[in-house]
């Protein structure tokens, strides 16, 4: 299949491709012509082995419309075999995974191995020993292009890639795509952080967060595969929508294995069922609460006034109270969880009646201490000054029982919080109560003080400018043992507890030691779109510098004022039927309000339409989107309509404005504004 003989450079990178591809076929025919029938050992190990084949074999398919290789890499000298999955020389293809040929020898590097980084990183500052590197430009799956930099050359100058504007060109139908043969050097930092570090990345709309997060988990599942295969990555969105917008990234990456879900899911011991007004939610989500939990789950916990008196044969052996109290004051000085304290309670008692027995004379070992502990008397004691706690009873106790949350609340919270953490009405049983989130919220919190929560190897948390203290504390402690990545933009937070400073957030997430970047270069957003919308900065993110676009697209920004109300629904409806015209997905984004009016309107206009999170498809373009569930999303042409709705939709205009921010900066290709009522003083005159 190889042509040594071909001049023509594009053959020959043809030529690799095609001979990668049938290497890629052979290691799938390897794998498949396994025989397992031989397999000794039990039918769920051999069930086993046959699933990781499975998974095996589907990793290894040639996905028909995703390039093999994307990129290459010609180093000056010659490189070792430890950097580059087991390979050595100087030329290197970089690609989605790792190809061999018959002999072992590497074919594609996987993006990911050492040898792949400076294809990210080499500039003509630093060309990292790299002196070419080589960008494919693909057609489907044929290879159509190539562009090169001689990183070493120093006659050549820097010119922009046209692959790489093409590429984040392409319009945008179906769900989000990976970027492994664009990823920015400022984000590959970002990417391949260390495993033991949490990273916190602050940027503007469209700079690449939850890409970048996605991509980071890709890397750290390469880098660290055994550890994490044991200890578990998991990825944070704030809505299903969300989740299912990015849920193809890391399959198509390879990585199948990584859980995806919403805080909401994380702490799912109750049923939701109710919702908190403002104010409730604000402080059912501040970290005092925490305090607050960890008195209640201890106020059941009493010092004996008698003396514990076990019976043993004929003899009977007394712990004092006041020797009893010892330890149960030692226990609660101690750091460890109220259920684990509880379990060790029995044993230290049985340990005293034991130190007892041998002072008189017997010799007990351990299978007495055992039986001991499981005394009746021991067991009473232990009921009655360390009690079980049920944190589902002891939360629904804590905001139904005004005296019970006044004494565990005194010098923490004052009376008026008080009221307004409680429920309206109490609740008869936990099974029937108006749970609300941030209840949940602080259920997970009890458990976890029960109970510790077990921490998983690497957390990614998207959009967590959205997050409470106690939701960040649910996080955080998921990843105790672990780390975390923390993507957000404080520009974007529209709950009433937004975070105000990351500091505080990480603070919360008991990663004070993170650092914080910041993403400014912005992929989504054109230029003439991202100036209109940062002026809202200043009213609603004062610090924050705007974002840069890397595209200009003049003429992608349109503001159109209708003069009636009434005819306002049947202009917006035109200008999605002008964005249909057009390649690519279109987002019709308006105040959950005026959903309804607007669903109706589409309809009988004719035009079918999907909600967010559904998947767009060459047939179905148009998504209708409530303002509430645009974060994070993205669509080449946005209708944005009545953006004072939008803002009045909130319950103050600071956060009114972030969400017309965020409304403002989901167009890829062309955002057109409409309006009756007249816009935010902000974005009067284009
Ligand atoms: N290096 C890159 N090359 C090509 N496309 C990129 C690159 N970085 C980001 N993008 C694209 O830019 C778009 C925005 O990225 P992403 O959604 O990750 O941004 P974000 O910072 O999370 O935005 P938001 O704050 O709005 O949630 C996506 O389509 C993504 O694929």
């Amino acid at each position: 299949m190889q042509s040594p003989t071909s001049t023509d450079p594009l053959q020959r990178e043809r030529d690799h491709l095609a001979a990668s591809r049938a290497a890629l076929r052979a290691m799938r025919e390897d794998v498949e012509a396994l025989d397992l029938s031989d397999v000794t050992g039990t039918w769920v190990s051999a069930q086993v082995l046959r699933n990781q084949i499975e998974q095996r074999i589907a990793a290894l398919a040639d996905l028909a419309h995703t390039p093999l290789f994307f990129g290459r890499l010609d180093y000056l000298h010659a490189i070792s075999e430890e950097l580059a999955e087991g390979g050595s020389g100087e030329r290197f293809y970089i690609g989605r995974r790792h190809v061999h040929d018959a002999d072992g020898d590497p074919m594609v590097i996987d993006w990911r191995a050492p040898v792949s980084q400076p294809f990210y990183r080499a500039s003509r500052k630093d060309p990292l020993d790299v002196e070419k590197r080589r960008r494919f430009g693909y057609t489907g799956g044929e290879l159509t292009a190539y562009e090169d930099e001689n990183l070493s050359d120093p006659a050549e100058t820097d010119t922009r890639s046209a692959l790489l504007a093409a590429e984040i060109e392409k319009p945008r139908v179906g769900p989000m795509r990976d970027i492994v043969a664009t990823i920015q050097p400022e984000q590959d930092e970002i990417v391949r952080a260390d495993v033991t570090g949490t990273v916190c990345v602050q940027g503007a709309p469209g700079t690449g967060k939850t890409a970048v997060g996605l991509h980071r988990v890709a890397y750290l599942l390469y880098a660290h595969r055994e550890r994490l295969a044991r200890t578990g990555t998991l990825v944070i969105g704030p809505n299903r929508s969300f989740l299912q917008y990015i849920e193809q990234v890391l399959p198509a990456l390879g990585e199948v294995d990584v859980a995806q879900s919403t805080v909401q899911e994380l702490v799912g011991h109750v049923e939701v069922r109710g919702t908190d007004s403002a104010r409730s939610a604000t402080l059912k989500g501040d970290a005092r609460m925490a305090e607050v939990l960890r008195r209640a789950v201890r106020s059941g916990i009493s010092l004996p006034t008698e003396p514990c008196v076990v019976v043993r044969g004929s003899r009977r052996w007394r712990v004092p109270a006041y020797e009893l109290t010892e330890i149960i004051e030692e226990l609660k000085s101690r750091e460890i969880r109220y259920g684990a304290a509880g379990e060790a309670l029995p044993q230290r008692i049985a340990h005293a009646v034991l130190v007892k027995m041998e002072h008189g004379g017997e010799a007990p070992d351990d299978r007495v201490q055992d039986a001991v502990a499981r005394n009746a008397a021991v067991k009473a004691v232990v009921k009655e000054c360390w009690p079980p706690v049920d944190p589902v009873k002891l939360v629904h106790r804590l905001l139904s029982d005004p005296e019970f949350l006044a004494a565990c609340a005194e010098g923490v919270l004052d009376e008026e919080e008080q009221r307004a953490v409680l429920w309206p009405r109490p609740a008869r049983s936990p099974r029937t109560a108006p749970w609300t989130e941030a209840d949940a919220v602080l259920v997970d919190e009890a458990t976890d003080l029960v109970q510790r929560t077990v921490s998983l190897g690497h957390v990614v948390v998207d959009e967590a400018q959205d997050l409470s203290p106690m939701q960040y504390r649910a996080v955080g402690r998921r990843c105790t043992t672990g780390s975390a990545t923390v993507l957000g933009d404080l520009a974007q937070g529209t709950t009433p507890w937004a975070t105000a400073s990351w500091d505080e957030a990480l603070h919360h997430l008991g990663k004070s030691a993170a650092h914080v970047e910041e993403l400014t270069q912005g992929f989504r957003v054109p230029e003439e779109v991202i100036v209109y919308a940062s002026r809202l900065l200043p009213a609603i993110a004062p610090g924050l510098a705007p974002a840069s676009s890397v595209r200009e697209a003049p003429g992608s920004l349109t503001v159109t004022p209708v003069a009636e109300g009434s005819e306002l629904v049947e202009a917006v409806v035109a200008a999605c039927r002008r964005a249909l015209d057009r390649e690519g997905s279109t987002g019709l984004i308006a105040a959950d309000a005026r959903l309804p009016l607007l669903a109706e309107a589409l309809t009988a206009a004719g035009l079918p339409f999907l909600a967010p999170g559904d998947e767009t498809t060459a047939q179905a373009r148009l998504t209708l989107v409530p303002a509430s569930l645009a974060k994070g999303l993205e669509y080449d042409y946005v209708v944005l309509d009545e953006p004072a709705a939008v803002v009045a939709g909130e319950p103050d205009e600071r956060t009114g404005l972030r969400r017309l921010y965020v409304a403002l900066t989901r167009a890829v290709s062309g955002l057109a504004v409409l309006h009756a009522e007249p816009l935010p003083e902000q974005l009067a005159g284009v």
